[in-house]
């Protein structure tokens, strides 16, 4: 699905939060998000899922501004893993992956012998949590459950904010290597918002970095996360090595940041 942000400024507290975005996160591949704290990834992510309305340019999924797509069709095609989950006392792990698969109810639901929800709990390494109660799992299973969620939805495009927050090193390991061999192969969309550069290098196959809600570079890991764009954005010295084939970032220490007044 050809997901174009083009020219997107969201504006929140009357402040242009994101200003002239324009991207396109390509088919077939995992996206990074990347940018400091502040920088508008979770904000241009609830703008790409339809939530926020952008106040200049688009969001265009195919042909149509995502604002345009009826809600229940946006959610059979988009997920967004928010980084906070409301929290759902009274379900166990399984009911909470399949509320993933409402919009489809009214389809036909899934093809004899699919197990969308079982799969989908499989693919987090989550099967033995399936009956047990939400309020019951940890910070980490929470997170591989919610995931899964999304995951059994099934959408074209996948939006995750920080999925790796509460994950143990396995299973962040685990959930990108999943998630981009997933876009992979059959063709959909993932974008992914994350802190960790390394985790992003080695993932990610196309990485956007937004700094202070402008877009300051796109394109491969190896081409983006240069020592100078790292200095200019995070106020970090580093050097960036090449490993079997892919970057990998010493980081060498930060610079103070300015006084906050
Ligand atoms: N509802 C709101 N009203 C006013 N300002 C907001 C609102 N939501 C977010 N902001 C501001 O917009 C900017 C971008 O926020 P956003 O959450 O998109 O950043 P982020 O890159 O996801 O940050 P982080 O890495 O800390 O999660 C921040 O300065 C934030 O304070």
């Amino acid at each position: 699905m050809e997901l174009r942000i083009a020219a997107v400024g969201t504006r929140l507290g009357g402040r242009w939060v994101l200003n002239g975005v324009d991207a396109t996160p390509p088919p077939g591949a995992l996206t990074g998000l990347l940018g400091p704290n502040g920088a508008g990834k979770s904000t241009l992510l609830r703008t790409i899922a339809g939530l926020l309305r952008p106040e200049a340019g688009a969001v265009l999924v195919g042909e149509r501004a995502v604002h345009e797509i009826p809600r229940r069709e946006r959610a059979r095609h988009i997920a967004l893993l928010e980084q906070e989950n409301a929290t759902v006392t009274d379900l166990t792990a399984a009911e909470v992956v399949a509320l993933g698969r409402i919009p489809h109810r009214r389809w036909g639901g899934s093809p004899a012998g699919a197990d969308p929800v079982g799969d989908a709990l499989a693919a987090v390494g989550a099967s033995a949590l399936a009956n047990r109660m939400w309020s019951t799992l940890s910070g980490g299973e929470k997170q591989r459950v919610t995931i899964a969620r999304a995951l059994a939805q099934e959408p074209r495009l996948l939006l995750l904010d920080e999925p790796t927050n509460h994950l143990d090193i396995s299973a962040q390991l685990t959930l990108l290597s999943f998630v981009r061999r997933l876009v992979q192969e059959e063709g959909r969309t993932a974008v992914a918002a994350l802190h960790d550069l390394n985790l992003a290098a080695t993932y990610c196959d196309h990485v956007l970095v937004l700094h202070q809600g402008r877009l300051a570079a796109a394109g491969t890991p190896a081409e983006v996360l240069t020592p100078g764009l790292l200095r200019r954005v995070y106020g970090v010295e580093a050097e960036v090595l090449t490993h079997r084939g892919r970057i990998h970032i010493a980081f060498e220490g930060a610079h103070l940041p300015e006084a906050v007044s």
